[in-house]
């Protein structure tokens, strides 16, 4: 389940959405690009969102003259809730699945899209994740414990942002998309060095790199703008070049660069217990990639660009800002096994063991807490 079937493995492979729509206001003119797509709809999204994006985005399919019918989502990408709304989805005979929301949101919705054989509609209300643009979902189970990843045909048919929406969220979620971002260079450079196959099932293209590139690039330049701008609840520049970069940059430049072992981490942290499930993806995505960046050879000056960046947005970078201060070794043996199991994608880019895992965590807990002492006024 964790990797994408694949019979010529040193095939260079590309996928991307087939159209991907941002800007301030974007919502106002879905139901122009959705018209032509069919004239059933399911609208999908928790109930938070319903009232930030939902019910505007059903108001303006409604306006041309498209069914939607509103589904509320649960809060997990869980088989089970898979199964459920593609039930309520067959029953409406609906061919387009419009999912609005973050990450688990979008995830389910792909996930039934492909169910249904449908039109994948990608709406994401926080630039938190790269969830939205690519051809696949994470799945977990019913308590939110990492299952697998579940890999479809084609990536969403369309994707809008609408940057006035991502711009009232929460500066957390922002931060959050930021360091899932910021993961996606660190990773695909070990994928590429590597020779290892990426998300899309092949090797790496000159596209994907750049664009895994580029997504670095920008962050470093824009992340703290943007950063402000959401505390402004303001569009800016800024923030339109972060919350692509978030995004779409991120979205291509993990699916078809490469995942290494930050996103194996992350997958491992989803194995404990306690107040780590309050941690976001990204968040935790943030520390996997500092583990990943222990695991290899950088001088400081290199890890402590990154650690500046992330303690500047708030993000977490010790075990005790993710809640783990007290973990015992085997807590931490039990995250390093579950990063290194058979099929994750740690294997693409490092021939390493759980031990080896294990001693990298604690290493960049070091750094990072040698750094905050460094800094401390
Ligand atoms: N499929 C992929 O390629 C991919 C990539 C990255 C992450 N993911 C997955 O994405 C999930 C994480 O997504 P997430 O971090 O967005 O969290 P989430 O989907 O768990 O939660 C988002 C929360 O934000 C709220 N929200 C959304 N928009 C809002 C807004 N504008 N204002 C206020 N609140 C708002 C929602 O109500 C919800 O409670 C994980 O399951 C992760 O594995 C998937
Ligand atoms: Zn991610």
């Amino acid at each position: 389940m964790k990797k994408r079937e694949c019979f010529i493995m040193s095939e260079r492979i590309f996928i991307s959405p087939a159209k991907y729509v941002q800007g301030k206001n974007a919502i106002q003119n879905i139901g122009e690009y959705v018209k032509d797509f069919g004239e059933r709809t399911v609208v999908i999204a928790d109930e938070t969102v319903w009232e930030i994006a939902g019910n505007d985005v059903v108001d303006k399919l409604k306006q041309k003259n498209l069914e939607a019918e509103e589904i509320v989502f649960n809060g997990e990408a869980s088989e089970t809730e898979i199964n459920r709304i593609t039930d309520i989805v067959t029953k409406a005979g609906a061919s387009v699945v419009i999912g609005v929301g973050g990450g688990k949101t979008l995830d389910t919705a792909k996930a039934v899209s492909d169910e249904v054989n449908g039109i994948a509609v990608i709406v994401p209300t926080t630039a938190s994740t790269d969830a939205p643009t690519s051809a696949l979902s994470v799945v977990y189970s019913d308590d939110g414990v990492f299952e697998g990843y579940r890999f479809y045909k084609k990536n969403p048919n369309l994707v809008v942002v609408d940057t006035k929406i991502v711009a009232g969220a929460p500066p957390r979620f922002l931060a959050s998309g930021i360091a899932d971002a910021l993961a996606t260079w660190v990773e695909a450079r070990s994928v590429i060095q590597a020779g290892g196959d990426t998300m899309a099932g092949g090797t790496t293209t000159i596209a994907g790199q750049a664009i895994a590139e580029k997504c670095e690039e920008t962050l470093f330049q824009y992340a703290n703008l943007a950063y402000e701008s959401v505390q402004a609840k303001s569009v800016t520049p800024a923030l339109e070049s972060v919350v692509e970069a978030n995004t779409l940059l991120s979205g291509l430049g993990f699916e078809s660069g490469g995942l290494g072992a930050a996103h194996a981490i992350h997958n491992g942290f989803t194995a404990l217990k306690g107040d780590i499930h309050h941690m976001t993806h990204g968040e935790k995505v943030a520390f996997g990639t500092l583990v990943q960046l222990a695991l290899e050879k950088h001088d400081m000056k290199e890890i402590e660009r990154y650690i500046q960046l992330y303690t500047s947005l708030g993000l977490p970078v010790t075990l005790e800002d993710i809640h783990l201060k007290d973990a015992s070794r085997e807590d931490i043996m039990k995250v390093a096994k579950a990063a290194t199991t058979e099929g994750e994608t740690i294997h693409q880019a490092f021939d390493v063991t759980a031990d080896d895992v294990a001693d990298a965590i604690y290493a960049a807990d070091q750094y990072a807490k040698a750094y905050k002492e460094k800094h401390a006024k």
